[in-house]
């Protein structure tokens, strides 16, 4: 069984102790609120005293006692590492009345020119909330056998190494071949590793270079193909390297840096967890809303900070009509499985959310569009959502295979009946080497799977259907 993370951090800080002084006096900058907290997180509970709270956040602090970059040596915004405007004129142009004033305290990542590695050091009030976050790998480690140096198999990798990409647009950057080509920064490289991510996926290759030089993008790819990550990369390390405006902790308007809209509760949770597994410990809070459940709890959760708000439309909506939410700091906006979304019927919604709010226009935030498929509505949305954007498309993985020839006949719908008890004949005359054969037929309606079955029973051939959301099948 590995030791947790969070256990090696908590060690390391154990061999080094003389650097927590260091790393308090960073952490609160001159604030008197004490840096030992009484509480104690329930992985490094039954510990030795000494080895709790302060170590954990003083170890998470990349500085370790070095100086802190100045202002101007800091980039203003995600664009500062291209050489765009874009941030810049959201941390000047006013928001909620802390807006321009430099987040305190933010470690420079052990890289030079204060580079992506950072977590910010103090909160409000100094208050860091690091202490208390959390270890959103708990369970994953409870339950691990010994997968050491395994990868997340999440995906099968070597189905993807042949697939299909391709991308237009001008300028587009070359795609990487491992994270460590690209400036992550330490904080997210160490949670990178942390998740098994061994290498990128195809649309990780593809997008995350391109969102992090700033370049808006449209990306068609399928579900499951990691785009979670494509998204959530840019913007975590984006946050971690622009020195954000500070938040007042007690505002009851919520103001987050980075929006990211799904459609439905389901994908919302889902990339709530993976966000903050990516997101953890670099003092950037991932907080979700979504509508079927009380508002309460969100609302709460929203009041104690956020800096990435995953939502679906309707119940951001809500928030917004309740002014709980301000869109007018967003400095990334993803929207992911666009074409569901728009099938759902929630294209006004998004519409208004994205165009008729506070939100920053296009060309002054960063924006990614992932979809499925990119039918006339969505290439429409990209035309008045995007600015200059790269199209990115990852082909399907396992949608042939060399196992199953594929052919196209053309058959009038009179005649489809008739064609297909001729196949299920001729399959059955071929013989099966004593194998049952199986048949799947899909159809286009529910009624019409209904109908094929029955029609397939009295001709012999036991059939049934399944009905589904979306396409319907008949299997044989
Ligand atoms: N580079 C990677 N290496 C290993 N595992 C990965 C990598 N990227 C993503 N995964 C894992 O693959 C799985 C699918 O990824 P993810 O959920 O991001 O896909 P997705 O395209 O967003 O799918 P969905 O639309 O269902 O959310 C997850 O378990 C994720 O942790």
């Amino acid at each position: 069984m590995r030791s947790s993370w969070a256990d090696s951090v908590a060690n390391a800080e154990e061999s080094a102790p003389a650097t927590g002084a260091a790393n308090g006096s960073v952490a609160n900058h001159g604030n008197p609120r004490p840096t030992r907290s009484s509480y104690v997180p329930p992985h490094l509970r039954g510990r030795p005293a000494g080895a709790g709270v302060d170590a954990q956040a003083g170890s998470a602090a990349p500085a370790q006692g070095g100086p802190l970059p100045s202002a101007a040596a800091q980039p203003s915004g995600p664009a500062a590492a291209v050489g765009g405007p874009r941030w810049a004129g959201i941390v000047n142009g006013g928001g909620s009345g802390s807006v321009g004033a430099p987040r305190q305290g933010y470690g420079g990542g052990g890289r030079g020119g204060g580079g992506g590695g950072g977590a910010w050091n103090s909160r409000p009030g100094g208050w860091d909330r690091r202490d208390r976050e959390p270890d959103p790998f708990a369970k994953a480690e409870a339950e691990e056998v010994d997968f050491e140096g395994a990868e997340n198999t999440g995906i099968n990798f070597d189905a993807y190494e042949d697939i299909p990409v391709e991308t237009s647009g001008h300028d587009v950057p070359a795609p990487v071949n491992t994270f460590a080509e690209i400036d992550l920064g330490d904080a997210l490289n160490e949670n990178i590793r942390r998740c098994k991510y061994v290498k990128p996926t195809p649309v990780q290759r593809y997008a995350i270079p391109i969102s992090i030089a700033g370049r808006d993008l449209m990306a068609c790819a399928q579900t499951g193909s990691g785009k979670t990550a494509a998204f959530c990369f840019p913007i975590i390390s984006g946050i971690l390297k622009s020195r954000p405006p500070q938040r007042q902790r007690s505002s009851r308007t919520a103001c987050p840096l980075a929006l990211i809209l799904s459609p439905t509760r389901e994908l919302s949770v889902q990339i709530h967890e993976e966000a903050r597994k990516f997101a953890y410990q670099t003092g950037v809070r991932v907080v979700v809303a979504y509508g079927g459940a009380p508002i309460t709890n969100q609302l709460r959760e929203l009041e104690r900070g956020v800096e990435i708000l995953v939502a679906t439309p309707g119940r951001l909506m809500d928030l917004l009509e309740r002014a709980r939410v301000s869109l007018q700091n967003i400095m990334y906006l993803a929207l992911d499985e666009a074409d569901r979304m728009l099938d759902m019927g929630f294209e006004p919604q998004i519409r208004k959310i994205v165009e008729q709010m506070d939100m920053p226009p296009r060309g002054q935030r960063q924006t990614m569009l992932f979809s499925a498929t990119f039918p006339k509505e969505i290439q429409s949305m990209a035309a008045d959502f995007l600015a200059d954007y790269i199209f990115l498309a990852v082909g399907r993985v396992g949608s042939s295979t060399d196992l199953i020839v594929q052919r196209v006949e053309f058959v009038l719908d009179a005649d489809k009946r008739s064609y297909l008890m001729d196949l299920l004949h001729a399959q059955k005359a071929n013989g099966t080497h004593g194998k049952q054969a199986l048949t799947l037929v899909f159809v286009e309606t529910k009624r019409g799977a209904d109908a094929l079955e029955d029609w397939l029973f009295r001709n012999g051939f036991p059939a049934t259907s399944i009905h589904g959301d979306r396409s319907q099948q008949v299997q044989i």
